[in-house]
């Protein structure tokens, strides 16, 4: 596979509106990307485009190797993970985290069938692999925050994806329960066999040092893509956010703060 994604070209427009303009990005085998992008870039619609919901208005579009309109969206999303808030609102309030870890096989909501042996066996191995076997049997709703996020994680993993797609993953959570969660998913990127990670967020500190890209959106463009110690530098963020900031690396990891002039930020 020469491409785990590529977009060429893409524009989407709907009404009057143009929403992704003239995107071009590529995802190597091997690599795994951070998405950033302020509110209302793109950021969705591109990941939308990804998994099929929407058509390119122009441009090409190829995923795992598969260019669309060549390939049936339904075969091809079962080999894409996702999560998201959206996800995380439509599980059952008193299911038990092994059976919503489960339910991923077949991506459903609730299980239809009974789970056998080797699934539970295979719920067990995700849950150790995200670091949350010990909340094997409690209601998912009784969980924190960080730890249903890693159940959900551990669910996408349950259909085997090539591509993983962890939309805010760390939205609402606490500096612990961040960190916790950036580990986990730092020690699934570099597992044997790991999916091909996107790492969408809105906040640069959460860029671990496994996501090798970083590409940044906005305005429906990409403004910048590449490797993500290249793309994280001051010079370039000041010029995506339009207003100084100033970034510092601590242990692999860009850390954002205001420049001298913040004059710009409301
Ligand atoms: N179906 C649609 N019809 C019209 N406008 C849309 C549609 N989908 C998205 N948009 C608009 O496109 C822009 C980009 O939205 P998108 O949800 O992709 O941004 P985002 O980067 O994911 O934002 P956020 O970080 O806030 O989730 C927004 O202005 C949004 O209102």
């Amino acid at each position: 596979m020469n491409s785990i994604i590529e977009i060429k070209d893409v524009t989407w427009r709907r009404d009057d509106k143009t929403i992704l303009e003239d995107v071009n990005w590529k995802v190597n085998p091997g690599e795994h990307w951070a998405v950033l992008g302020l509110n209302g870039s793109g950021k969705t619609t591109l990941l939308n485009m990804i998994n099929g919901y929407i058509w390119p208005t122009k441009g090409q579009v190829s995923v795992l190797g598969h260019r669309f309109g060549e390939v049936d969206l339904r075969d091809l999303r079962k080999s894409i993970g996702w999560v998201s808030s959206s996800l995380q609102e439509r599980i059952y309030a008193n299911e038990r985290t092994q059976h919503v870890v489960i339910s991923g096989k077949h991506a459903s909501i609730g299980l239809y069938e009974k789970p056998t042996e080797d699934d539970y066996a295979q719920a067990v191995m995700w849950m150790k692999q995200l670091g949350c076997a010990h909340l094997y049997d409690r209601v998912y709703q009784g969980c924190s925050q960080g730890e249903k996020q890693k159940i959900l994680i551990a669910r996408a993993l349950m259909a085997s994806p090539k591509l993983l797609v962890l939309d805010e993953a760390c939205n609402g959570l606490d500096f612990i329960s961040r960190e916790a969660l950036l580990k986990s998913i730092q020690e699934l990127a570099v597992s044997p066999d790991a999916p091909h990670i996107l790492f969408v967020t809105h906040h640069i500190e959460e860029i671990v040092p496994d996501f090798t890209h970083t590409v940044l959106i906005r305005r429906g463009t990409v403004f910048a893509s590449g490797r993500t110690s290249d793309v994280l530098s001051s010079s370039v963020l000041s010029d995506f956010f339009e207003t100084p900031v100033e970034v510092n690396w601590r242990n692999n990891r860009a850390w954002l703060t205001a420049g001298n002039d913040s004059s710009n930020i409301e």
